[in-house]
């Protein structure tokens, strides 16, 4: 439950979402799917309700608090930075540090390891679009920009990835790299939460779709089970899940 003042976000929401899954969370504009990945994610705290993770109750009081959980946003407007190269990116408020010359107080960026760790990380998500890791993330395409934010959650994420609208800005190429990437998350064995307002992207990779109604849910539905056109008459209170 979390309410704004006298406007309902979000009220007796149940989601549940598995390692190496992909759960979509569709709804029309207000429909609080941006208040539910908010709680799940720590950017805002419920007014009431339980989160749990493997079974044992968890409280978010801040994103730092879900990413020690393990769980990584990619939010709609992306956070890179530009003029930083896509290592840099990858490590961005992460940087790790190794044992300089004087020992632990002055520790220097590990910017070799860094670097490694990045590539490896770029090439074990299949990510074959960007070709050097030392370029400034401002010389990426879209997709490719998109692709490194996805690599840097799901670099850190351990157990959930979380993706808000993360092909509203692309073109057909480039949302299906990002696309493939979810594939690849999920054969990693993360689970992912997929915002989307894109139903043919939701029924081409989605394993379950959480469908929120005025603050509600709709209720859960599979791209096997239900038709675009169904799941869109369930979003639009036009027809009962
Ligand atoms: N910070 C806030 N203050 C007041 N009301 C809010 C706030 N955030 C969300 N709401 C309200 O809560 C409801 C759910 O909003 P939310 O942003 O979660 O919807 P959404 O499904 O993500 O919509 P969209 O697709 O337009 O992004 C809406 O009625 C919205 O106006």
């Amino acid at each position: 439950m979390k309410t704004f003042g006298r406007v309902v976000g979000l009220d007796g929401v149940d989601v549940d979402v598995h390692a190496g899954e992909v759960l979509a969370v569709i709804g029309d504009n207000g429909a609080g799917k941006s208040t539910l990945i908010k709680c799940l994610t720590g950017a805002l705290v419920p007014d009431a309700g339980t989160i749990t993770a493997d079974g044992a109750e968890v409280v978010f009081r801040r994103p730092q608090d879900a990413r020690d959980a393990g769980i990584e946003t990619v939010y709609q407007t992306l956070a890179v930075a530009p003029a930083l190269d896509v290592a840099s990116n990858l490590y961005l408020g992460r940087e790790e540090r190794r044992p300089g010359i004087l020992g632990s107080v002055f520790r220097m960026l590990d910017k070799q390891g860094m670097r490694s760790r990045a590539e490896a990380a770029v090439r074990d998500l299949g990510i074959t679009t960007i070709q050097n890791i030392t370029q400034p993330v401002e010389s990426l395409s879209g997709g490719q920009r998109q692709a490194v934010a996805v690599a840097r959650a799901a670099a850190f994420g351990s157990r959930i990835v979380v993706l808000d609208e993360p092909t509203a800005a692309l073109g057909v190429k480039e949302s299906n790299q990002v696309l493939a990437l979810i594939e690849r998350l999920r054969e990693n064995g993360l689970g992912v939460i997929l915002v989307s307002h894109n139903m043919p992207h939701v029924w081409q990779v989605a394993d379950r779709i959480h469908i929120q109604r005025l603050g509600r849910s709709a209720g859960v539905i599979t791209p096997s089970s239900h038709t675009m056109a169904e799941g869109v008459a369930i979003m639009t209170g036009a027809a009962a899940a």
